[in-house]
């Protein structure tokens, strides 16, 4: 039996969490703060900022959005990066990706307080992550989210296989030293590698972040492996589908997320958890 991991169930367990932290914070006046920047108006990113409003609504969260036009400069942009972080209201700052052209990401991620850095994306926290340092610091949502459905399944991870397809700084790179720090053996290609499926094959756990529709069949799979798909492939049709051919593949996983309704609303998830770690961080330091 294939188990279906149902990235919206867990959503919803770790939602209630979450709003449970928020209600013990609210009993001591204190109310975590979410500000979302979004840059011009792409359609994908403007109803995910939306979702990610509504989500922390719900929860108690004080969630700011913040929409500039997409001739923003990079000047403007980060003096409203400098205004949050210097605002005690606000615990998280999330700067929705992609930018327009005229933006350098990097930099603007690089002026985001990292104590305030929701995303996991400032140098500072991914350093902490590479190097597996002791201590509370947030980390990229989408593979944290990942990290809490492999935890779901309730099977040992140390020693086993890991491959993760993609290695861009949101999903592959972090993905690959959470699973590390989890004491998996983890092995990273892309898409300069011809040979991939010799390595997903190998796979205890595979991770497909690469936007290949339907990259991963039946063939490329180990029997029993986990598998876990990042792929938000829009088809022709409008569907939303994944880097797994789910179909064929759930045959011969053992476990194996859908998409819609597995990584993606576990993403969302984890970044409500972590600006409520961010708050708490920040009362704990005492200098809210
Ligand atoms: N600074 C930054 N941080 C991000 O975390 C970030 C970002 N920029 N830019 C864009 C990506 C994408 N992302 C998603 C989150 C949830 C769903 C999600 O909830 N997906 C639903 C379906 C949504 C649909 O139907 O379109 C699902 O998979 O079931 C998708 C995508 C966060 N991102
Ligand atoms: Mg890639």
């Amino acid at each position: 039996m294939t188990t279906i991991i149902d990235g919206k169930q867990l959503a919803r367990d770790l939602n209630a969490q979450t709003q449970a932290r928020v209600t013990r914070l609210a009993q001591r006046g204190v109310v975590p703060g979410l500000a979302v920047i979004i840059v011009g108006a792409d359609p994908a990113s403007s109803i995910y900022v939306r979702n990610k409003h509504r989500k922390a609504g719900q929860l108690g969260i004080h969630s700011v959005v913040r929409e500039l036009p997409a001739t923003t400069t990079q000047a403007e942009l980060l003096a409203v990066v400098a205004a949050y972080n210097a605002d005690p209201t606000v615990h998280g700052i999330l700067v929705q990706s992609p930018l327009p052209a005229q933006l350098d990401e990097r930099a603007i991620f690089n002026a985001i307080a990292p104590i305030k850095d929701v995303d996991g994306f400032h140098p500072v926290n991914t350093g902490k992550l590479f190097g597996n340092l002791p201590g509370h610091y947030p980390v990229s949502c989408t593979p944290q989210g990942i990290m809490t459905m492999l935890h779901s399944l309730h099977q040992p991870l140390a020693g086993k296989r890991a491959v993760v397809v993609g290695r861009s700084n949101i999903v592959g790179r972090p993905m690959a030293a959470l699973l590390l720090n989890a004491d998996l053996s983890v092995t990273v290609t892309h898409r300069h590698d011809p040979q991939i499926r010799d390595l997903t094959t190998l796979a205890d756990v595979l991770v497909v972040a690469t936007g290949v529709a339907h990259l991963i069949k039946a063939e490329d799979v180990k029997p029993g492996a986990i598998v876990i798909d990042v792929g938000m492939d829009r088809g022709a049709d409008g569907k939303l589908t994944g880097d797994v051919d789910f179909d064929a593949v759930k045959d011969v996983a053992g476990a194996i997320s859908p998409v819609p309704g597995g990584v993606g609303p576990m993403t969302i998830a984890t970044l409500m958890q972590q600006t409520v770690d961010l708050c708490e961080w920040s009362e704990q330091r005492g200098n809210n």
